[in-house]
């Protein structure tokens, strides 16, 4: 066991995976590692998907440049895939849910149309990444979580800080 945990936070994007990453590290003091942020920044992203307007993740390359900070443990990763990362690195993974009428709003608001906005309206849908987590990790540490308004925001930041103390309190007696 970890002495402290590492959280993955799954899901379609505009479903509010950085927001809450943000404010889970603030929380309980656990690192958020802004992994598009650390792609960018290491040269790991390359090409360009003209469909989708955005660059296409080298994916070993970013797995190499976070290991090293995963194996400490006390890491919030916030990605909308999951299936690539080693299942290892993780104690927890939450996929955030959205209503699609509203992620549809967001990602307007975002400024995504055409091909790009319906299929991630359709991914959410479909909860593609939700059944990506499932596949990839032990269903038994999978959690689906709401996040439609600002109250299923707060709720779901209480109930993970909490899960982080009880994960502490297990160290503590398990040491
Ligand atoms: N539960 C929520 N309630 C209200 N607004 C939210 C919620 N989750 C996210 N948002 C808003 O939606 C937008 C997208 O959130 P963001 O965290 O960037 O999503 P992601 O990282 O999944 O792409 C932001 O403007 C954020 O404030």
């Amino acid at each position: 066991m970890r002495s402290l945990p590492n959280i993955l936070v799954a899901g379609t994007p505009g479903t509010g995976k950085s927001t809450l990453a943000q404010q889970i590290a603030e929380e309980t003091g656990l690192e958020w590692l802004d992994v598009s942020q650390i792609a960018k920044e290491n040269k790991c992203l390359e090409g360009y998907d003209s469909t989708y307007g955005c660059h296409v993740l080298n994916e070993e390359k970013l797995l190499d440049e976070i290991e090293d900070r995963m194996e400490e443990g006390g890491k919030v990763v916030d990605y909308h895939g999951c299936d690539f990362f080693p299942k290892r690195w993780f104690d927890i993974i939450f996929v955030l849910r959205t209503d699609n009428t509203v992620l549809y709003d967001r990602l307007i608001g975002r400024g995504y149309s055409g091909k790009k906005l319906e299929d991630n309206v359709q991914c959410e849908i479909f909860q593609t990444i939700l059944d990506e987590a499932r596949e990839s990790y032990s269903p038994e540490i999978v959690f689906e979580l709401p996040s439609n308004v600002s109250s299923d925001m707060e709720s779901n930041l209480e109930k993970i800080t909490q899960w982080v103390e009880t994960y502490k309190q297990n160290v503590i007696q398990t040491m």
